[in-house]
C-alpha cells in the first residue's frame, strides 16, 4: 500500500490522535475456559489512532510542493473526530475499518490506507448502592497495564475499498511467576556464567499479535477474539506449566490461543526477560526471599506460530 506502482514509498498522516468516543455498542463475546471475560459495556471507547495515506496522485506534492491534493493532517484529525461518533459497532477492529472506508469514499484520489489504534483502557470502579457494591456507570478509573491494539491496511478497489492486511494484539503484558520456572542444560563454555536455575522468579514482558484467517470475523463478525481472553490464556498457562524456558512458554501458550480459536491464521510474540536477581535466596518453596531489578542487558525471543504447529502438535 505503501509503495506505489513505480516501487517508491509514499505516504503521510497524523498520529497520537486521541479519541475518547463514548457510548459505543457493547460488546459481548463467547466465553472461554481460560477466562471469565464476557465483552466490554464500551462506555469509554477510547483509542490513541495513528492514520496515514498513500496515492499516486500525492507524488507531486513532495516532487514539486503542490498541495492541491493534500488533505492536511489536521484534517484527517479532525476527519477522525467527526466520523467516530457515528460508529455503530463496537470493536478496535471495526473502528478502524469503518474510518479507513469512509476517508477512501470520501477522498478518491486516496488509494491506500495504514490504520492503526491502541485502546486507551478505562476500568470499572465499584461503588456502594442500595443492594451493596456494584459497578459504576458513570466513573471509571484509567488503567496503566497492558494494552490491547489493531493496524489495518486499506487498499482502493473497484467496488470501494478492501482490507489488505490486519494484525490485532495486546502490548506489555508483564507476568511474574515466584516458582515453577527452570533454566538448565543450556550450552556451557568459556563464555558462561550463569548458574543453572532450577526454580527462578521469572519475570516476563509480552506482545502478542495475532491474524484472522478473514478478516470479516474480527471486523462486525461473530469470530472475534478480545484482547482480555488473549491475557488470560497467557495467565493461565503460564500458571499451569513448569516452563525449562521462556522460549517453550512462547510455545505453549501459541497452541492454546491456536486451539481456543479456530478463527486465527497465526500468532505473533515477542517478549523480554526481566527475571528478578536473587539477593536473598529463599530456603524452600513458599519461603522469604528478596530479589531486586535485574541489570542490563536484557534477553529477548521472538516467535511466530500458525494452525500447522496446532496440527502438529496434536490436541493441546
Ligand atoms: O528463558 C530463557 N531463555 C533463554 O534463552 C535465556 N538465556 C538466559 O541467559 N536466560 C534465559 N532464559
Amino acid at each position: 500500500m505503501r509503495k506505489l506502482q513505480n516501487g517508491r514509498t509514499l505516504y503521510y498522516g497524523k498520529g497520537d490522535v486521541l479519541t475518547y468516543r463514548t457510548y459505543a455498542a457493547p460488546l459481548n463475546v463467547e466465553m472461554i475456559e481460560e477466562s471469565s471475560y464476557r465483552g466490554n459495556e464500551n462506555v469509554i471507547f477510547a483509542h490513541n489512532i495513528k492514520f496515514s495515506v498513500s496515492g499516486e496522485s500525492l507524488l507531486t506534492s513532495f516532487t514539486e510542493g503542490d498541495n492541491s491534493r493534500v488533505v492536511a493532517t489536521d484534517s484527517m484529525k479532525n476527519f477522525i473526530l467527526g466520523q467516530s461518533v457515528l460508529y455503530e459497532g463496537n470493536t478496535t477492529e471495526g473502528l478502524l475499518s469503518f474510518l479507513g472506508e469512509r476517508f477512501l469514499a470520501k477522498y478518491a484520489h486516496i488509494t491506500g490506507i495504514d490504520i492503526e489504534a491502541t485502546r486507551i483502557p478505562f476500568g470499572q470502579v465499584t461503588v456502594k448502592g442500595d443492594r451493596g457494591f456494584a459497578n459504576s456507570d458513570l466513573v471509571y478509573r484509567a488503567m496503566h497495564n497492558e494494552t490491547s491494539h489493531a493496524r489495518l491496511e486499506l487498499v482502493r478497489v473497484s467496488e470501494g475499498s478492501a482490507v489488505n492486511a490486519m494484525r490485532s494484539g495486546l502490548n506489555d503484558l508483564q507476568l511474574i511467576k515466584v516458582s515453577g520456572s527452570s533454566f538448565f542444560g543450556f550450552i556451557r563454555d568459556e563464555y558462561t556464567t550463569l548458574p543453572e536455575s532450577y526454580d527462578r522468579p521469572l519475570f516476563i514482558f509480552l506482545n502478542i499479535d495475532w491474524s484472522y484467517t478473514h478478516h470479516s470475523d474480527a471486523i462486525g463478525g461473530s469470530g472475534y477474539v478480545a484482547a482480555e481472553q488473549v491475557r488470560d490464556i497467557a495467565h493461565h498457562v503460564f500458571h499451569e506449566y513448569k516452563t525449562p524456558s521462556i522460549q517453550y512458554l512462547l510455545y505453549r501458550i501459541g497452541l492454546r490461543i491456536l486451539g481456543r480459536f479456530p478463527q486465527l491464521e497465526e500468532v505473533f510474540f515477542e517478549s523480554n526477560n526481566r527475571t528478578w536477581e536473587t539477593f536473598v535466596e529463599p530456603k524452600g518453596f513458599g519461603q522469604a526471599a528478596v530479589y531486586t531489578e535485574p541489570r542490563p542487558p536484557y534477553g529477548f525471543q521472538g516467535f511466530t506460530m500458525t494452525r500447522g504447529d496446532l496440527a502438529e502438535a496434536g490436541n493441546d
